[in-house]
């Protein structure tokens, strides 16, 4: 997992190799700060996308039940500082900036300042972790656009997906831990996991990665290592699922299923008493997971009278941080006609640094891509 750590000690020659890049990009989703962002924020988020009218007035008051603020940008704020300590507690001396699909900081002005500091070509970390278009083919549109709107911009190559990086996967294992061991202690030993992810057009996962159903899949492995990593530290195997959340879209157009609350009802019914909930689907706890699990779940659990507690998301993890170093040096090493070491954990093995033509496609028209194959 990348080099050890800078220990004071290093000469010019072991500093690790960051060429042929000259900067690192952190793209995320962003998320409106005030109350007057909300529906701006919201338009851009769903322009063109069919999302029905109550379905974002619903979506609002949840952002303005929290009085208009998003937590994602306080949280992108403190992963980008984590980044640029952990580079050069290394030895790298590497720009990092950040931006944004949604909103302030956009992705265009970021890379326009990247632009006009010199910048030629930069990695690019997307706080997304696995394949679909939303979550992967979507972040290389916006690479593509960008190309196209900012004059003499740097070349952007977008970083591999990271699903399956032990730097992503061990902070839930920890976070799994912790949260049976909050439960109430006659609740703890029979308490099930519920693996929570983001729902998406059955149509989205059926075109997710190279072959199609990478969305559920790739989640699947997560779950089963995680499972897999808690059992050997608790000495028992918890029951365990995938479930999904923050469904959207029209009611006619069939998503992944079953979503968290459903399932939370017919657990009861079942007798089940006490549950986890693992956010593997997000990398920090936005939105969708103090609204859409901490607000709603919790909520559901409490009026079947279960036990429930919410395991914490990789954030500014130490492991999560040193994930984005040891991303960026795998593919400058690649990019320099190396072979590296790739690390991953579970059964899929690494995904491609560039992806295959046609996969996670646009659920509406093709649309140029940045980072594939074909691009
Ligand atoms: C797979 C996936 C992730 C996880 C991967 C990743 O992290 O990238 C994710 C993350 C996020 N989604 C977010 C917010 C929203 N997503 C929406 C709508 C949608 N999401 C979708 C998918 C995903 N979304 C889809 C298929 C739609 C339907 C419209 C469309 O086809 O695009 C809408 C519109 C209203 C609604 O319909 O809910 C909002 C406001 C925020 C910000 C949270 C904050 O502000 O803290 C984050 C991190
Ligand atoms: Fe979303």
């Amino acid at each position: 997992m990348g080099p050890p750590p800078y220990d004071g000690c290093m000469t010019a020659a072991d500093q690790p190799q960051v060429a042929p890049y000259d900067a690192l990009l952190l793209l995320s989703f962003g998320g409106p700060e005030k109350p007057e962002d909300v529906v701006p924020f919201l338009e851009n988020v769903t322009r063109g996308r069919g999302i029905p009218r109550e379905r974002l007035e619903e979506v609002g008051q949840h952002y303005f039940g929290f009085g208009g603020r998003s937590p994602i940008n306080d949280q992108n704020r403190a992963l980008l500082a984590a980044i640029r300590e952990d580079l050069a507690a290394a030895g790298i001396d590497l720009p990092v900036y950040w931006g944004n699909r949604n909103w302030d900081p956009y992705l265009a002005d970021a890379v326009s300042e990247m632009r006009a500091d010199g910048i030629e070509r930069a990695a690019v970390f997307t706080t997304s972790a696995y394949s679909s278009y939303s979550s992967c083919r979507q972040y290389r549109e916006n690479l593509a656009d960008v190309g196209a709107e900012v004059d003499g911009a740097p070349r952007l190559e977008r970083l591999r997906q990271y699903y399956n990086h032990p730097g992503f996967v061990e902070p839930f294992v920890d976070e799994t831990v912790r949260a049976l061991g909050s439960l109430p202690e006659t609740a703890r030993d029979d308490a099930h996991l519920l693996f929570v992810t983001h729902s998406i057009p059955l149509a989205m996962n059926d075109g997710s990665g190279a072959r199609g159903g990478a969305y559920v899949a790739q989640h699947l492995d997560v779950m089963a290592e995680v499972v897999e990593q808690v059992a050997a530290r608790i000495g028992r195997t918890p029951q365990h699922e995938l479930v999904y959340c923050s469904r959207s879209g029209a009611p006619h157009i069939p998503w992944l299923e079953p979503d968290v609350n459903d399932r939370l009802e017919e657990m009861a019914a079942e007798g089940v008493t006490s549950v986890v909930m693992v956010p593997i689907g997000f990398v920090s706890d936005h939105m969708e997971v103090v609204y859409d699990l901490d607000t709603e779940a919790m909520a559901t659990a409490e009026g079947l009278g279960m036990a429930a507690a919410r395991a914490g998301t990789p954030g500014t993890d130490p492991r999560f941080v040193a994930l984005v170093r040891d991303l960026l040096l795998e593919r400058a090493a690649a990019e320099r006609g190396e072979v590296p070491v790739r690390t991953t954990v579970g059964s899929l093995g690494p995904g491609p640094d560039l992806c295959a033509v046609g996969c996670c496609p646009n659920p509406r028209a093709p649309r140029p891509a940045a980072c594939g194959v074909d691009s």
